[in-house]
């Protein structure tokens, strides 16, 4: 095969690894701690801010709404605990914009289903429409029903386009909308026994679309009591919007197991203070994962002793896929996640509702399981249809481009073996099909990308990272 002049091709790893990896702010931590740092009482200071477009996009959103977002020299931003703990990427000072947003302005939400989520709640306060637009893939992601939602709260909606999708228009109600999320709605103050108004919200193709409504939620008068109808995805995502929330004193009272799932938000700006950001457990996958497919070992510093990210589940998944999974107490009092793994990828049956965002980079390890020869099946991801592209049709055609044999399922993948070997795959502008093919990248040989840039949604400096991790096997080929 030719290489493609503007391609991207992914290393071939020519020997086991023994890399350390510093990884990037979680962009999921990052999007609740500056919604609610922009709608607090006071100012945050917040510290390992992940400089990807995902979180720049959110920090022109916030701006625009108002908010004054300054980035501080390191030294003057230290966080207490900084002798814990070594973050990578900006430290911000936020001092909230003043609620209700006057509105009358557009943001871009690029291709960021937080941005596209999180931020129309905060317009449904807006004394004039704001208009959300973005990257054409984004105009296909589902918002109707968080739209429907804050419809029913007395926001007002105008589709720009098709109904249910980007463009739209999102404002408070005029005058008369003295009580929920309309233009008289003033801002909460703490307290307050009256009971909350109600939303209900279907969250089966995004629990973006839940997030949002809870984050929405302290700012009403009254408070919020959300009732989710149907299955909720990605509920990992759900319970991290939860503690971030109460981390601020919000005072949030959660489903008991096995209970209805209605979330109940009480009335009161959230606090401000310093807060920290966790590494990306989530962006931490492709990394882990190359241990098991050139073997050797990868280890990744700062892994949290406690966390609300979806990532976490890596220690369980590549245990099952055949990794030595180990958490290494540092001298600073961290911990440090190591994975070791010899080459050889056992098959997995994983149910990956919870864990969606982590399904990418589990089917490039199935893949090259099913170049080894063993059978995998990802369940639970129909909602994946609705993410930064439809990633179960991207998977099918990417692994069938390699030589693969794989069925799309009505809820997910089922791989099955069959020998690899080189294309020019597809990223379809989505950072986990760029990752993925970084992965599979590194067993077969002649594995190009068109798009490796798309990585900087939330990963910046993807590629640097990469060979530096490849760099300790003697180098890439
Ligand atoms: O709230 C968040 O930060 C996210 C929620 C999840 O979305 P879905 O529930 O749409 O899968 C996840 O996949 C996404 O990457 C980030
Ligand atoms: C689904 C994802 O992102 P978004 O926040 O844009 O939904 C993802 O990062 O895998």
């Amino acid at each position: 095969m030719q290489p493609s002049p503007h391609a991207w091709s992914a290393p071939r790893a020519t020997g086991p690894l023994d890399a350390v990896v510093a990884l990037p702010g979680s962009k999921s931590l990052t999007a609740r701690a500056l919604v609610l740092a922009a709608t607090a009482q006071d100012a945050t200071l917040l510290s390992g801010v992940p400089r990807s477009r995902d979180t720049a996009l959110l920090l022109e959103a916030l701006r625009r709404l108002g908010a004054s977002i300054e980035e501080l020299e390191a030294a003057a931003a230290q966080p207490q605990d900084q002798g814990q703990r070594q973050e990578v990427g900006q430290q911000l000072r936020i001092t909230p914009a003043p609620l209700p947003p006057a509105g009358g302005l557009s943001i871009d939400c690029g291709l960021a289903g937080t941005v596209m989520r999180f931020i129309p709640a905060l317009a449904a306060l807006a004394r004039r429409p704001v208009v959300f637009d973005g990257d054409e893939a984004a105009r296909r992601r589902p918002m109707r029903p968080l739209l429907e939602a804050l419809t029913s709260l007395g926001a007002r909606v105008r589709y720009l386009a098709e109904t249910g999708f980007l463009p739209v228009e999102v404002w408070a109600d005029g005058p008369g909308a003295e009580d929920g999320a309309g233009a008289g709605a003033a801002p909460a103050e703490s307290g307050g026994s009256a009971p909350p108004q109600q939303v209900r919200v279907d969250a089966s193709a995004s629990s973006q679309f839940l997030s949002a409504l809870l984050l929405l939620g302290p700012l009403l008068p009254r408070g919020l009591e959300v009732s989710a109808t149907g299955r909720v995805v990605s509920l990992p995502h759900v319970e991290m919007t939860v503690a971030a929330l109460r981390e601020r004193g919000v005072v949030v009272e959660a489903p008991a197991p096995g209970g209805p799932p209605r979330w109940r938000v009480h009335p009161g700006r959230p606090r401000g203070g310093q807060v920290a950001i966790e590494p990306d457990l989530s962006n931490a996958g492709p990394f882990l994962a190359a241990a098991l497919v050139a073997g050797g070992r990868v280890r990744v510093p700062h892994w949290p002793v406690s966390t609300t990210q979806a990532g976490d589940a890596w220690r369980e998944l590549l245990a099952r896929l055949g990794g030595q999974v180990v958490l290494e107490p540092a001298q600073d009092g961290s911990q440090t996640l190591a994975v070791t793994g010899t080459g050889r990828i056992e098959g997995i049956d994983a149910d990956l509702s919870d864990l969606g965002e982590l399904a990418p980079t589990l089917a490039a390890l199935a893949a090259v399981a099913g170049h080894q020869g063993r059978a995998s099946r990802l369940r639970g991801i129909g909602h994946l249809r609705g993410h930064e592209t439809d990633r179960l049709a991207a998977l099918s055609t990417e692994i069938r481009r390699l030589g693969g044999r794989v069925e799309e399922l009505d809820d997910g993948l089922a791989i099955h073996p069959a020998p690899l070997h080189g294309a020019l795959l597809r990223s379809y502008a989505d950072h986990r099909m760029a990752t993925f093919a970084a992965v599979v990248g590194l067993a077969v040989d002649g594995i190009e990308l068109d798009d490796v840039a798309c990585t900087s949604k939330t990963l910046p400096g993807f590629t640097g990272l990469w060979s530096g991790m490849l760099s300790s096997c003697g180098g890439e080929r």
